[in-house]
């Protein structure tokens, strides 16, 4: 059984550090370092390194080690064998899109927390009773963004989360206005073009914007 309390104090202690969290994918591994400092140093310490690409789990290991005022998880998290492989490469959270009974029994056992992924009362519910109380709300403009966390305050007030998916400047301060928001995720500060150019001043520009959303 997990320690649900001290679960919690994990993923809270991650999810305060920042408003929004960064959606992470890296095609290149030399982009690693200077795309995660130009977050880093303007405001968004946390990041969140999706799985998504050949050399995730490489760049997850040198942003662990170059870069240790940020804090960087594992995005795409599916399975128990990703969980143990973003752990083993330092990540320090990991964070799925959903949820599956295979991988929340991996993340009883795992040595960094997991966030997981919901869409729908049922999905949070079996996630409260095994002891989870953060999640990521995924995909959330799709899945009844604002209004749905509203819905999910009521019945179930304990659950805190970080919704992502559709998410952008302009969205992000109802999300940041609930109680029961604490973060929200998106890749906006991350615009395609800028990232194959490696213009990290726009990032940088970006990212500063983002990091002042408050509600
Ligand atoms: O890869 C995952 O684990 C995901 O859950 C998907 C990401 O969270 C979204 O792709 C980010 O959302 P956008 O800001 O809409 O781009």
């Amino acid at each position: 059984m997990i320690d649900s309390h001290s679960l919690a104090q994990r993923v809270d202690a991650v999810f305060a550090r920042a408003p929004v969290i960064p959606v992470i994918t890296i095609e290149r591994i030399e982009d690693a370092l200077p795309l995660c400092r130009a977050l880093a140093d303007n405001g968004l310490p946390v990041l969140e390194v999706t799985l998504r690409s050949a050399c995730a789990l490489n760049a997850i290991t040198l942003i662990a080690r170059e870069l240790p005022e940020a804090c960087v998880g594992a995005g795409t998290v599916l399975s128990a064998r990703d969980l143990d492989a973003a752990a083993q490469a330092g990540a320090q959270f990991a964070i799925s899109p959903g949820a599956t009974e295979a991988l929340y029994a991996a993340a009883a056992e795992a040595a960094i927390p997991l966030i997981p992924g919901i869409a729908t009362a049922g999905e949070l519910m079996r996630g409260l009773e095994l002891g989870w109380q953060r999640f990521k709300f995924f995909p959330a403009e799709a899945s009844g963004g604002v209004a749905a966390l509203k819905g999910f305050a009521g019945p179930l007030p304990q659950a805190r989360f970080c919704p992502t998916g559709g998410i952008d400047a302009a969205r992000a301060p109802a999300y940041l206005a609930l109680p029961n928001v604490a973060c929200v995720g998106g890749s906006w500060m991350l615009p395609p073009q800028a990232v194959r150019a490696g213009d990290w001043a726009r990032i940088a520009q970006l990212a500063q914007a983002a990091a002042q959303l408050a509600p």
